[in-house]
This record gives C-alpha cells, structure tokens and sequence, in this order.
C-alpha cells in the first residue's frame, strides 16, 4: 500500500448512498420471494455484508470462491473455483453478489455452473462494472458503478491482495 500510487475514485459516502439505492430496489424485486445470496470470494465480501444490511426483506447466505488474477492486473484466462456454495438451489430465486464484473469470464463461469442446478432465478449484482473490457457477453443485473479501463482497489478489491481493507475506492495508477 505504501508504495503504491493511488488516486481516490469512489469516496465512502458515495458508495453507501448507492448500496441503500440498490437495497432498495432488490427488496422490490424479491418482495414476494425467499433470497438466496451467493457472494463471490474473496472480493465480494465487503459489498455483500453492506448490502444486505440495506435490504428490508430477508435472505440466506452462501459463498463461492473463484479465483484468475493472481497477483496480477490481468485476468489468467483461467477461472479456477476453490469452493462452491453449500446450499441446494434447486427450484429457488438465486442472486449472485460481486465486487466487479471485467472480462466477464468469473461471472459466465459461475452462472453457467449455477444453471445447471435449475435455480427458479438467478440474477446477478455487481458493485462495479468494466463495460468495456468483456471478453465475453456479459451483463449484471443490477450495477453501483460503472468503471472506464482502470484497475481499482479498496471495498473488498485487491491488488494482489494489497487494499482489500481500504473503506474507499481508488484507482490505482
Ligand atoms: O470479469 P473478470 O475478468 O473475471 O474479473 C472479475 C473477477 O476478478 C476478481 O477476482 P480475483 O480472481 O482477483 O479473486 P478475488 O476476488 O479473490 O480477488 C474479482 O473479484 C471478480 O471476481
Ligand atoms: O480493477 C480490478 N481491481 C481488482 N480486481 C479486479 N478484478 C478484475 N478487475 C479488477
Ligand atoms: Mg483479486
């Protein structure tokens, strides 16, 4: 952290107006339903403890681990998942919780292994998006910010595991 030059991009109280925003509108959508919350490890954990936090309706909790940058900037291509989720999905209203949707390949690779087990939905919230950097067709259902080609740390993201713990985000330069 010490070493690394950063300028802010995304300052705390901007993130916890919009995560309230986006609590709001997810309690809308599932008012009716029994919420499955699947976040994504390790990035996610930060975005996911807040949001639900800003929800008014209840909800159950899972994580999966997935894993391609390494200690790099640049995605390996590779998506590797260390853990899956424990709950059965089957037949229930699944929303899957991530920090940033950028290549997309994490996302597509989770929601097609996600798929296969017939949830009765499955969406998808990112707190941050890199439009255009996909590498494949992907799009959130719901998104806090939108990110031009940057990389970014802080509120759950890293660079190689550097900045996770910082309350604002930045842009690392
Ligand atoms: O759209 P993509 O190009 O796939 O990138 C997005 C994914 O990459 C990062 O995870 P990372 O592999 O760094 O693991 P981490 O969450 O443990 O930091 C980030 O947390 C997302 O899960
Ligand atoms: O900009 C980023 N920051 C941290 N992790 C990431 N994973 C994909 N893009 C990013
Ligand atoms: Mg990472």
């Amino acid at each position: 952290m010490e070493s690394m030059n950063k300028s802010i991009f995304i300052p705390r109280e901007t993130i916890e107006k919009r995560v309230k925003e986006l609590g709001e509108q997810i309690s809308r959508d599932y008012a009716e339903s029994e919420l499955i919350i699947v976040g994504v490890l390790k990035g996610a954990f930060i975005f996911m403890a807040d949001l639900i936090r800003a929800l008014s309706i209840p909800c159950r909790v899972d994580f999966a681990r997935l894993a391609s940058y390494g200690s790099g900037a640049a995605s390996s291509g590779k998506v590797i998942m260390t853990k899956d989720i424990e709950t059965s999905i089957r037949g229930r209203d699944i929303l899957i919780v991530e920090d940033i949707v950028d290549t997309g390949l994490t996302l597509k690779f989770l929601v097609d292994w996600f798929r296969e087990r017939n949830p009765r939905s499955l969406k998808v919230c990112a707190f941050l998006d890199k439009q255009g950097r996909r590498k494949v067709p992907f799009e959130a259902d719901y998104v806090g910010f939108s990110v031009d080609d940057a990389f970014v740390i802080g509120y759950g993201l890293d660079f190689d595991e550097k900045g996770r713990f910082l309350p604002d985000v930045y842009i690392v330069e």
